[in-house]
């Protein structure tokens, strides 16, 4: 069922209320919609949130993705504690519905400074981290070189682009069984990879940041190409790294 069809709203309506296309709370499900038809966020897995000056806009959990609408969207105060979720500061609750379970994972996004981030479970992404062969654990990492599409990822914030000639490195951590429960993970990853805007969650996905909308939605879609490009060339046996 649709979310806009259970969706009863009381407080503080006019903050997901716009008729620009570019607020918040009309471009979550407007991203959303073509994540879906991507591959990205199917079966209501994955999402995206958005942080615009002192609110943060979250999508709903357990949601079709593809047809949220902008009365669904939580709004949280930024800053925030990512724990408990109960002392988080929504100030903006649907009724009948709960905030992504992404949101940990979202606000530590947040925290780095980022502007919007994208959960994804492309396939893509879930086939690189079983091709990884190394051990599992801290130095788990897709590596690439070489690939014309590596100049679409920044070297780290400040710092540029990457270039044709420099090695891609995105961590990879493990998955839990819970999804707020990877927020540890990510965190750590972070600060072993401080320029990374890209965490893979094996067997699950990919969280990417990037410090606006537009960042992060072209960041996602240059990893996903190359994942794609990986898992073939995997296929056909040709190394990632030159
Ligand atoms: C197919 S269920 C997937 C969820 O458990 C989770 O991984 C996810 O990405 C979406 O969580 P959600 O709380 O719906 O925003
Ligand atoms: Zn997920």
């Amino acid at each position: 069922m649709c979310p806009a069809d259970q969706t009863v709203t009381t407080n503080n309506d006019h903050l997901v209320q716009s008729e620009d296309p570019e607020h918040p709370a009309n471009l979550i499900p407007e991203l959303c919609r073509k994540f879906y038809n991507w591959g990205w966020v199917t079966g209501t897995g994955g999402g995206t949130s958005i942080r615009q000056g002192e609110h943060i806009f979250i999508a709903p959990s357990g949601v079709q993705k593809e047809l949220m609408q902008p009365n669904n969207i939580f709004v949280l105060q930024w800053p925030t504690p990512k724990y408990p979720a109960s002392d988080r500061n929504y100030i903006r609750k649907p009724l009948k519905l709960n905030p992504s379970a992404c949101t940990p994972l979202f606000l530590t996004a947040f925290e780095q400074g980022a502007g919007c981030c994208i959960h994804t479970h492309s396939q893509w992404a879930v086939l690189v981290t079983l091709l990884v062969e190394r051990e599992k654990g801290p130095d788990a990492c897709f590596e690439i070189s070489n690939i014309e599409q590596i100049k679409g990822i920044p070297r780290g914030k400040g710092k540029g682009m990457l270039g044709f000639f420099d090695t891609l490195k995105i961590p990879i951590i493990e998955n839990t069984a819970f999804e707020e429960d990877l927020t540890s993970g990510l965190e750590a990853a972070m600060n072993k990879y401080p320029d990374t805007y890209a965490v893979l969650v094996r067997r699950h996905g990919i969280y990417v940041w990037g410090d606006n909308t537009a960042k992060a939605k072209t960041q996602c879609e240059s990893l996903d190409y190359i994942f794609q490009l990986a898992v073939e060339m995997h296929k056909l046996g040709l190394p990632w790294v030159k």
